[in-house]
């Protein structure tokens, strides 16, 4: 890694800091994070800010025993955004712009370009964009979740060479450093693999934030495999952002992957999730690899889910390995047509005018078999 060659990151706040004892936004925090994101800035490298604190923010406004219900949550985090938006305008003297978003933006490949072109059209003009997810419209289906993932998403899309996640704690230790004096923390990951989830715990019951550690090595994971190295930092603390500065490693650096993988296939992998399943014949798992021209109907044993046209799918052999995620040339009703071997001649002579089942350019063929 050699940071004089950034020229774009994005930083991510946890609730922590913005509004640390949900009574409203707190600038103590983030005076420090805006000097960060200034100076970079002046070092000419292009910042977003992915800021979490609407629920926090807009949490005193409604009373306590109200805070659990769910529509209550989304109007703590309507009014907390404007709330949350108007402190950090304050803390710069150049234009900011909000930006809100759902997973159902994101997994859609028109939407999620949009998003890019917008993101480039913002940063290229000096607009600071803050983005946080619209709580307000989302559902189970339609949301990330949390910021973390997000921020790593935004930093794929923004094509970002470093994510900076602040959070309230000086990084991943090997254990929860609030139940365990002992937990030691981890200054560099160079692999992610299941013993790094493992020691990665959630969020405090009572704390503000969402998704705790595991989110992050989550985020870092997504970040890492698109090139982009992944920093979780202490945002408490201003010796965090000047130690970043002088490019030193205040909290836990996992290191970015040497050979990211191509942008479409990291975007089927890590940000559009399948809306429908195929199962395929275990003889025909082998030529996912090298094309899948041939994948056609007599092939597929079962489709499952409701998928239209352009949606991602998962391609799953019959013992139920992942072999694959693609983009699906054929809606899930017309794949349980021509797949039925009542049909069959229909549907050969109908794929052969119709064209492949799903491209070999929009294949994402999975790593962990
Ligand atoms: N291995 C670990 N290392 C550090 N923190 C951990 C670990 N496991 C769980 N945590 C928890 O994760 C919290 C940070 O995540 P979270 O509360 O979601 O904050 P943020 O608002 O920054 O996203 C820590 O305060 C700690 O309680
Ligand atoms: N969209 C939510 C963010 C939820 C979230 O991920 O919070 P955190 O773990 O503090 O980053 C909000 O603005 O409150």
């Amino acid at each position: 890694m050699n940071r004089s060659n950034w020229k774009r990151i994005v930083v991510k706040v946890g609730s922590a800091l913005i509004a640390p004892n949900r009574q409203g936004c707190s600038s103590h925090y983030l005076l420090s994070i805006a000097q960060f994101i200034v100076r970079c800035r002046m070092q000419g490298i292009q910042v977003v800010l992915v800021s979490s604190g609407s629920v926090a923010a807009g949490a005193h406004i409604f009373p306590e025993e109200t805070k659990k219900n769910i529509a209550i949550k989304k109007a703590m985090a309507a009014a907390g955004q404007t709330e949350m938006m108007a402190t950090w305008d304050k803390l710069f003297d150049f234009p900011s712009a909000q930006v809100l978003l759902t997973h159902a933006d994101l997994r859609d490949r028109e939407r999620y370009v949009s998003i890019r072109e917008t993101l480039d059209s913002l940063l290229d003009h000096g607009v600071l964009p803050i983005v946080n997810e619209n709580d307000t419209i989302t559902t189970d289906k339609l949301k990330v979740g949390d910021n973390d993932n997000l921020s790593a998403m935004v930093a794929a899309a923004a094509d970002a060479d470093a994510l900076v996640i602040c959070s309230d704690v000086d990084g991943l230790y090997d254990k929860n450093p609030h139940k365990h004096d002992d937990a030691k923390l981890l200054s560099w990951v160079d692999k992610i693999d299941e013993s790094i989830y493992a020691m990665a715990g959630g969020a405090a019951e009572d704390g503000v934030g969402t998704g705790g550690m595991r989110t992050k090595v989550e985020a870092a994971e997504k970040a890492v495999s698109h090139g982009i190295d992944t920093f979780i930092i202490n945002g408490f603390t201003e010796l965090s952002f000047n130690l970043m500065l002088e490019g030193q490693n205040p909290g836990t650096h996992f290191q970015a992957h040497e050979k990211p993988m191509k942008e479409n296939v990291h975007w089927m992998t890590h940000t559009s999730n399948a809306q429908g399943e195929v199962v395929i014949k275990e003889a025909f798992s082998d030529p996912l690899d090298e094309g899948v021209e041939s994948l056609t109907s007599s092939e597929i044993l079962d489709v499952k889910g409701e998928f239209s046209v352009g949606d991602t799918i998962l391609v799953r052999r019959e013992d139920g390995v992942k072999l694959a995620k693609a983009k699906s040339n054929y809606s899930s009703c017309l794949l349980n047509f021509i797949a039925n071997e009542g049909n069959q001649k229909f549907a050969s002579e109908f794929e052969e005018k119709t064209g492949p089942i799903i491209s070999e350019q929009h294949i994402a063929v999975l790593e962990n078999k």
